[in-house]
């Protein structure tokens, strides 16, 4: 599990650990880390040319002390403060100390440079660059070096992965202590590129629940569904579905991919579309009347591409079971019907969805994506996955932390590969999981089946989507077999 936590809380952190410490002894560190993922990065540290983006705080501090180590390893350094009287003075002196020069004219040192180190803010930055910082973050970013981002890409709200202004976009962001919620987030996420940890010993100090969590290969596999000894169709559960509509009847056999491949023993599909699923899928049980008289089912998903027929929802939503709305059924979508409910409710929308339910545009969803998710769950009282390039996983307990899925791909970006995600989520609530564990595992397995469709990058279809799951069952269930080898 990667874990993030808010500025405020590493602060903290940070304070009780430098109390233990030497004075300046943490910058230290950080900048060991720091100029030693720079070295790995640059290959031949040596007659490198590197350039510092320094600012006023400790973010500066951090990259002034990492440039002394690279110059005292031969590189040519250079510095930038855009904050010359405030610079960081113990880590300029270092850097002259060590033969490293400040830079005269940012442009020129840019233009030939092989990596730039982004020490303008950190943790301590808000509200996008300031507009004397933007030339030179451009400029680093159309140079040809290798851009580095330290802590944080300048420029990105730390807490929320918002990105408000202009930000740096780096190649690489070496993160101290912790991740930080911008670090797993989008936009936020993309400027920073490959994210990596530099351990300064700050976890004995962080608190057990983070703000963020993203599982990882070894979580989702101690939490997928597997048959035991006595299991029966039934009570390995039964999912309905109430998806497609004579409009839209490939939703229902895309729902119904995804659903016979989470996890649940049978699947009923209950619709309009009865005939395009058995054609495609005889394994479904297939019924034209209402939920209601379809027989009983542990879990039910209504919604993908019910079009204008969203009579299903209200009956659905009075059921006693685990319902995850989608789509065509988050239209008619009634807060106080979802709050009352006994069963867990999983709201599953993409950013426009999520901004009708919010009553929002769909710009400021995707701007902020992690108060969106938090609301929603909050107002519906419900599990909410919020689709998109980073999906997000909200329960209505906001003590928990938000889940964010690592697995996405852009090449999801296809019609119809929600109807695959709202059928596999649905099989694993039928399956017994609950809706935060069935959301976040359902994201994780469809964006890593998309990246096996989609290998080395070729545009793929939902129905591949659906067709690549077990593949990547089998992918995540492999480290847990690996696991289970190395406890023996
Ligand atoms: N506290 C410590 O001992 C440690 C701190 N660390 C580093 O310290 C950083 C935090 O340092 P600080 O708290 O000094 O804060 P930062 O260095 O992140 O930035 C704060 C400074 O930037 C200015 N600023 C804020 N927003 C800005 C913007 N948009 N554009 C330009 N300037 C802006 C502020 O006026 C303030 O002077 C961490 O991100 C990390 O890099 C690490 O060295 C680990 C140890
Ligand atoms: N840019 C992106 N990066 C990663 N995943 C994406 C991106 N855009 C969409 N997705 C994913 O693709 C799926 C699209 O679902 P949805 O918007 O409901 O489309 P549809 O209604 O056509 O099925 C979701 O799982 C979503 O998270
Ligand atoms: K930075």
């Amino acid at each position: 599990m990667r874990t993030a936590y808010r500025v405020e809380t590493v602060r903290t952190a940070e304070e009780e650990l430098m109390a233990q410490l030497p004075e300046g002894a943490l910058m230290q560190r950080a900048a060991a880390g720091l100029a030693a993922a720079c070295a790995g990065l640059l290959g031949r540290v040596y007659g490198a040319r590197v350039v510092l983006l320094i600012g006023s705080g400790a973010n500066g501090g951090d990259a002034l002390y990492a440039g002394a180590r690279l110059a005292r390893r031969g590189a040519g350094v250079s510095a930038v403060l855009l904050a010359p009287d405030r610079t960081h003075p113990g880590g300029l002196a270092a850097l002259t100390g060590a033969g490293g020069r400040i830079a005269d004219d940012p442009f020129e040192v840019l233009a030939s440079a092989d990596l730039v180190l982004d020490g303008i803010t950190g943790i301590g930055g808000s509200g996008g660059l300031r507009p004397d910082a933007v030339p030179v973050a451009r400029a680093a970013r159309g140079s040809n070096a290798v851009v580095v981002a330290v802590d944080l890409p300048s420029g990105v709200e730390a807490d929320s992965g918002e990105v408000r202004g202009e930000a740096l976009r780096a190649d690489a962001t070496i993160a101290f202590g912790a991740y930080k919620p911008g670090l797993l987030i989008d936009p936020a996420r993309e400027y920073a590129g490959t994210v990596r940890l530099v351990d300064i010993g700050l976890e004995p100090h962080l608190p057990s629940v983070p703000e963020i969590a993203a599982l990882q290969h070894e979580d989702v596999a101690l939490l997928l569904p597997e048959p035991v000894g006595e299991s029966d169709k039934y009570r390995r559960g039964v999912v309905g579905i109430a998806a497609g509509s004579a409009r839209y009847p490939g939703a229902a056999v895309l729902a119904v991919a995804g659903a016979l491949r989470g996890g649940a023993g049978a699947v009923r599909y209950v619709g309009h579309a009865g005939e395009a699923v058995i054609a495609r899928f005889p394994e479904a049980l297939v019924h034209a009347g209402p939920p209601a008289k379809a027989g009983r089912v542990q879990a039910w998903v209504v919604g993908p591409g019910l079009g204008d027929e969203t009579g299903a929802v209200a009956e659905i939503l009075a059921s006693d079971v685990p319902v995850l709305v989608d789509a065509d059924g988050l239209r008619p979508l009634d807060a106080s019907a979802v709050r009352r409910r006994s069963a867990p409710t999983l709201l599953t929308p993409h950013a426009g969805e999520a901004a009708a339910l919010l009553g929002v545009d769909r710009a400021e969803v995707e701007a902020a994506r992690l108060a969106s998710v938090r609301e929603l769950a909050s107002r519906y009282g419900a599990t909410v996955l919020l689709k998109g390039s980073t999906t997000l996983v909200a329960a209505p307990d906001g003590a928990l932390p938000v889940r964010a899925n690592p697995m996405g791909t852009p090449w999801l970006a296809t019609a119809g590969s929600g109807d695959v995600l709202a059928g596999l989520t649905g099989s694993l609530l039928a399956a017994g999981l609950g809706a935060y564990d069935a959301g976040s595992v359902a994201a994780y397995l469809h964006g890593l089946a998309a990246r096996h469709a989609s290998a080395k990058g070729v545009p793929i279809t939902s129905y591949e989507v659906g067709e690549a799951l077990p593949g990547a069952w089998r992918d995540v269930q492999d480290a847990r077999d690996v696991r289970d080898v190395r406890e023996g």
